[in-house]
């Protein structure tokens, strides 16, 4: 077991880590930027459905994106912004910009779903908050919004456990070749499972979690499953990040997306990795070197990757990648249950309302 000074282990803020993350990546001091090894059991070293007009509408008006195909699921969460707010697909908006801006008073924007730009900002006078679903805000550009004095908003805490269940789902189904026997069982040529390779065991295996946040520490309780901070959790903090990339069977990348974790896994983080080693990333795409995780995979320096982010996304269908059978790529669902959607979408509506009574936002997000 290794230990390291005890860090604040459980950071309220999601987005707050990557403020707190050490800046210098070079000898990877990892003062805030927690980093954990555990030896666990397994040990852990639209507009309203019916109107084009908005004169009769008497609630205030927001602009929202859809999440998924227009008219997917989106539509089910509907019902609870209307509950407050007459909405306007951006779709429409798009079509109609000098009907509808002046009248827009919040954005709900999933992601990347819209670019969130100076034009934009510039052509909607009365927007008073932009509500993000989902955590992370690096496609957000904060100190630009804020400058139009609007306020920006996620949903922390609400997105925790779902984002823990992937990562765990993707440790699993790679270390036990879940996806290749489904392929192989829906899709096969022949009648033998090509075992030139074997799964590997969870039980009794090193996860390092890089990105010891409320997330992280959600892995870290799957893993272990038992009680009192790192402690409860089987967890020892590592000295350095070296340390992690050495010992860990699985390493968890948790991290959100900021200019001291941009590409902060790349070819030496690779190198240090053991050959059985399996890479899994749920945080963003950009905070890992893609090009070195495809070399780290080809040389044969790491076991297998499982992604459920990756640059660009979706990644282009000939990347190498998507070739791999020891690689699985999801399409960023990490935070997509309905319970968990609907769930953001209510921290969306009561950020917005504060926002609209010019109350303090519960989720405000500042640059
Ligand atoms: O990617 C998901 C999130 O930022 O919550």
């Amino acid at each position: 077991m290794i230990s390291s000074p005890r860090c604040e282990l459980i950071n309220e803020n999601y987005t707050a880590a990557a403020t707190a993350c050490d800046n210098n990546r070079k000898g990877f001091a990892l003062t805030n930027f927690f980093c954990m090894m555990f030896l666990f059991g397994l040990s852990l070293l639209i507009v309203p459905s019916g109107s084009n007009s908005l004169k009769a509408m008497e609630k205030p008006v927001v602009l929202a994106t859809t999440l998924g195909a227009p008219g997917g699921i989106y539509k089910c969460f509907e019902s609870c912004i209307e509950r407050h707010f007459t909405i306007v697909p951006y779709e429409r908006f798009v079509q109609r910009k000098e009907q509808f801006a002046a009248r827009i008073q919040a954005l709900f924007v999933w992601g990347t779903s819209i670019k969130v730009d100076r034009e934009l900002l510039q052509s909607l006078p009365n927007l008073k908050a932009v509500v993000n679903g989902g955590v992370g805000v690096d496609h957000l550009d904060i100190p630009l919004i804020n400058s139009f004095g609007v306020k920006v908003s996620n949903t922390p805490h609400v997105v925790d456990n779902a984002t823990a269940d992937i990562g765990m789902c993707l440790m699993l189904a790679s270390a036990r070749r879940i996806v290749e026997g489904h392929n192989f069982s829906k899709f096969r040529e022949s009648d033998e499972f090509p075992e030139t390779t074997l799964g590997t065991d969870v039980s009794g295996a090193t996860l390092g979690i890089i990105g010891m946040g409320r997330i992280g520490y959600k892995i870290a309780k799957r893993a272990q499953g038992s009680e009192n901070e790192e402690k409860s959790v089987g967890a020892t903090y590592c000295v350095s990040m070296d340390e992690l990339l050495q010992k860990s069977d699985f390493i968890m990348v948790v991290v959100n997306l900021s200019p001291q974790t941009h590409k902060l896994i790349g070819a030496k983080e690779f190198a240090m990795m053991k050959p059985n080693s399996t890479f899994i990333n749920i945080s963003r795409g950009l905070v890992v070197d893609q090009d070195a995780l495809v070399e780290a995979l080809q040389k044969k320096m790491i076991r297998a990757a499982a992604l459920d982010v990756t640059y660009p996304e979706p990644l282009p269908r000939d990347h190498s990648l998507l070739s791999m059978p020891n690689v699985i790529v999801l399409p960023h669902v990490g935070t997509h249950t309905m319970e968990t959607s609907q769930l953001m979408v209510k921290r969306m509506v009561t950020n917005a309302l504060a926002a609209l009574t010019g109350d303090q936002l519960p989720d405000e997000v500042k640059a």
